[in-house]
């Protein structure tokens, strides 16, 4: 029971759960549970050290038993959207905190984030743009992977809330495994919050913004091959997306669905998980732990990896040619993507997989400001944007969505945008767990371009489809 537990001293013992601890209580046929020891028996990175390993045990069992955040039929329904988005037909929109934290775990705040959210899609959507699949990168954002080990000060780095806290001392950045309870009944918080919002809200209809006079082109209406199972995409919803960082969080959320031959373990901790940069070894547990669960899935690519690999990866995370199973995020950096993404996207489409392209402008573009602050700048953020772009139409490929760390609050963390954020101001209304978001208006700007190279595109498309 989720009710037995309360925050304990950590004890001196630190390691992650061992595997059979993990598998255990685990109701799985015979195969599935064999695939999982084996994903889980790999070299994980960047995963805590609990400091109570038995009471880590005991908190994933009871995260085992607890009722999942999201439901296989919502999932579902995603993944039919991603149907739409591989093919050309809708536009994924994935944004929200970079870190997501207990104290911000309010109802002003995520209502915030998902205003934020929803009004970029109306954006873009309203200029004509296609429809929008709306992502939240929330309820369950309490995970980071780290550059260092140590902050700074030379203390343990914070590794989000699940596993330790920002609190500048020895003692909180322990690693507490407390904080997968937390993080659990936080997200069952919030989505349950998403859910209420869009019944109330379903699809606000806000004009568009203009930005630096690249407003929205004009619309392209009709131009969208509708088909009859997109009905999916008309239905107001909104799902939410984390990195599947902490294996023994995500494993405790995992759940069997079907019977006989066509069950299917899902991760109901979110209805999209992700695979991000610093733990895509393909010898690793992370990418093993992708391949078998029935969710749709992201994975980040940065500037490193080869085409040769991008497309080992398609092929072992889609073995079965799922249209819109897989989305590759590209964070490429706006200087590199020109010359780093053609090569992957052709060797990619070569493969015939059918997957979902999305841009990541912010992660290749973090830099430090000259007063300490990391930072990016929003002309870096829309330059890989355009950069996307242009490398998808070069290439006759879909630039199917758009990845941002993104907040509804007025803060100060990038730089630029038209209320020309300088240096100076970073220190005003700097409030990230992490790494800097744009805020309210920068994130609207941003969709405003994305509209606007979008309209074009799907004259682009419309144009091919009929010969022209
Ligand atoms: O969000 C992504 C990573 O967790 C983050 O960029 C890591 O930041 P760091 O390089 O400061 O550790
Ligand atoms: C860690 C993240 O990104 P990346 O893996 O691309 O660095 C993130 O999106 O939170």
């Amino acid at each position: 029971m989720l009710s037995d537990f309360t925050v304990n001293k950590p004890s001196d013992r630190s390691t992650r759960l061992t595997v059979p601890d993990v598998v255990e209580c685990h109701s799985l046929p015979v195969d599935s549970r064999v695939d999982l020891v084996d994903a889980l028996a790999r070299p994980a990175a960047q995963q805590p050290t609990w400091g109570n390993q038995e009471r880590a045990r005991e908190i994933c069992s009871a995260l085992r038993d607890a009722p999942p955040i999201v439901t296989v039929a919502e999932v579902e329904r995603l993944r039919r959207r991603l149907t739409a988005v591989a093919r050309g037909r809708a536009f994924l929109l994935q944004g929200g905190d970079c870190a997501e934290t207990f104290a911000d775990s309010t109802e002003d705040h995520v209502r915030g984030n998902l205003r934020a959210l929803s009004r970029m899609a109306a954006t873009i959507a309203a200029a004509g743009g296609p429809p929008v699949v709306r992502l939240g990168r929330m309820a369950g954002q309490y995970a980071k992977p780290r550059s260092s080990e140590t902050d700074p000060s030379g203390l343990p780095a914070y590794r989000g809330d699940m596993i330790n806290s920002l609190v500048p001392t020895r003692e909180a950045r322990e690693h507490e495994p407390f904080g997968m309870i937390r993080a659990y009944l936080n997200a069952a918080a919030a989505m349950e919050y998403v859910r209420e919002e869009v019944a109330v809200e379903p699809m606000p209809t806000y004009p568009p913004l203009r930005y630096d006079g690249a407003g929205p082109a004009a619309s392209s209406g009709g131009l969208h091959d509708r088909h009859a199972d997109d009905a999916d995409l008309n239905m107001p919803e909104i799902c939410v997306s984390h990195e599947a960082l902490v294996l023994d969080y995500e494993s405790a959320m995992l759940r069997l669905a079907g019977a006989g031959r066509h069950a299917k373990l899902y991760d109901l901790s979110a209805h999209f998980l992700w695979v991000g940069e610093r733990t895509r070894q393909p010898m690793g547990a992370h990418l093993a732990f992708a391949e078998l669960i029935a969710n749709p899935i992201g994975l980040k690519i940065g500037p490193g990896v080869t085409p040769a690999a991008a497309a080992e990866y398609v092929e072992r995370l889609d073995p079965s040619g799922t249209p819109g199973r897989l989305t590759l995020i590209s964070r490429m950096g706006h200087a590199r993507i020109r010359d780093v993404l053609p090569p992957v996207v052709e060797r990619v489409a070569a493969t015939g997989h059918e997957i979902v392209w999305q841009c990541d402008p912010m992660h290749g573009n973090t830099e430090t400001s000259s007063n300490g602050y990391k930072t990016r700048y929003f002309e870096h953020i829309v330059d890989e944007v355009e950069g996307f772009f242009e490398v998808h139409r070069a290439l006759g490929t879909y630039p199917g969505g758009l990845h941002v760390e993104i907040t509804g609050e007025d803060v100060t963390e990038c730089l630029g945008g038209s209320q020309n954020v300088v240096e100076a101001d970073l220190p005003r209304r700097y409030r990230t767990a992490c790494d800097p978001r744009l805020n309210y208006r920068q994130a609207q700007e941003l969709a405003s371009v994305v509209a606007g190279l979008l309209a074009r595109e799907t004259v682009y498309l419309a144009d091919l489809s009929s010969g022209v």
